[in-house]
């Protein structure tokens, strides 16, 4: 059992969500989805509401993008893009059953809601957001194999400019149509700009073995999450660097996180999963130019930390009365 020293501690956040207002099942792009069984729509609202609360509990801000119909898949927002350093990248979909959740995006990245971002528009090559592309620090995890392409990743590096913003690409194969989005495998938990200790979860199977090399070099100390964890999207979680938001449904992980000394807040998603996402898929991450979490180091000081604190501290207060159909384990 792997113990932590570190102090974990929530940096403010901003989302990006969609409601579920037309979400079904009415096609199958991945193993998970069966569009014989039956979606409760007006539940999948209500756990997506008890998510947005959630986040909105601890101190984050969420928008919304306006769900449009005939495109059930839209609820998975962390698919309609990539946004980093203020920098906005609209996805282009491999399926055409979700082609036109691109531009629904990118447009609203031209919204007054998304000022001080600079859209750039829709990517040209096959992206499918943050669905495979996943930030940690100065690192951007990114996955292939399944959706997003090699040619997609080059085209990501380069609009976002992510030589300029000192930020690398690693590419990682996924090999298992079951974790078809780099999303469903690994999770980000800590990028180590406040608590010095950089952390993330993945499930090693899911991954090519020069994958799985690539992972264990650059994340030494990683949390191994097992099958059983994986096959209930476990691994789709969003962090805020102390809160690990993920389905309730995750065992074993979720104690793993509080021996790392996070909190894990469990969702109940199931009708949500039943399109083969969970937590993560549902929330795009929206990074303003100026005020990533991973610039927070340079701008130091102790009166930033316990700024960071205070915001966390209060943000679990509020969450006593507001946040309900969660499950929260203290430390
Ligand atoms: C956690 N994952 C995989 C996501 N980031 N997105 C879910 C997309 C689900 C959609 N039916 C599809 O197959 O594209």
């Amino acid at each position: 059992m792997t113990q932590t020293t570190a102090q974990r501690t929530a940096t403010p956040r901003h989302y990006l969500m969609c409601p579920p207002t037309y979400f079904d099942v009415v096609y199958a792009i991945n193993p998970w989805m069966d569009p014989s069984s039956p979606v409760d729509t007006t539940k999948a609202l209500a756990q997506w509401e008890a998510l947005r609360t959630a986040y909105e509990a601890r101190g984050h801000k969420v928008d919304v993008i306006e769900p449009e119909p005939g495109l059930p898949d839209m609820v998975y927002a962390a698919n309609g893009g990539i946004v980093v350093g203020g920098r906005a990248l609209a996805a282009r979909f491999t399926y055409p059953e979700r082609a036109a959740e691109g531009p629904a995006y990118d447009r609203w990245f031209g919204t007054p809601a998304a000022e001080g971002y600079r859209r750039l528009g829709e990517s040209v090559e096959i992206m499918e957001g943050e669905g495979d592309l996943l930030l940690i620090g100065k690192l951007l995890l990114a996955g292939t194999g399944f959706r997003t392409t090699p040619a997609g990743h080059a085209e990501v590096a380069e609009r976002l400019e992510l030589a300029e913003q000192g930020i690398e690409l690693v590419p990682l194969e996924l090999v298992d149509p079951r974790y078809y989005h780099l999303d469903t495998a690994l999770s980000v938990l800590d990028d180590g700009a406040v608590s010095g200790e950089v952390v993330v979860a993945y499930h090693p199977e899911a991954f090519s073995p020069a994958a799985q090399e690539t992972l264990r070099e650059r994340f030494p100390d990683a949390i191994l999450v097992g099958a059983e964890d994986a096959a209930v999207l476990g691994l789709n979680v969003v962090s805020d660097g102390l809160h690990v938001f993920l389905s309730d449904r995750a065992g074993a992980y979720a104690e793993a996180l509080k021996e790392r000394g996070f909190v894990p807040v469990g969702i109940d998603l199931s009708e949500i999963f039943k399109g083969g996402g969970s937590v993560k898929c549902c929330t795009l991450e929206l990074r303003p130019e100026t005020t990533t979490p991973s610039a927070l180091p340079a701008l130091t000081g102790t009166a930033l930390a316990s700024a960071v604190v205070a915001s966390a501290v209060l943000a679990d207060a509020a969450t006593a009365t507001a946040a309900p159909a969660t499950t929260e384990e203290t430390r």
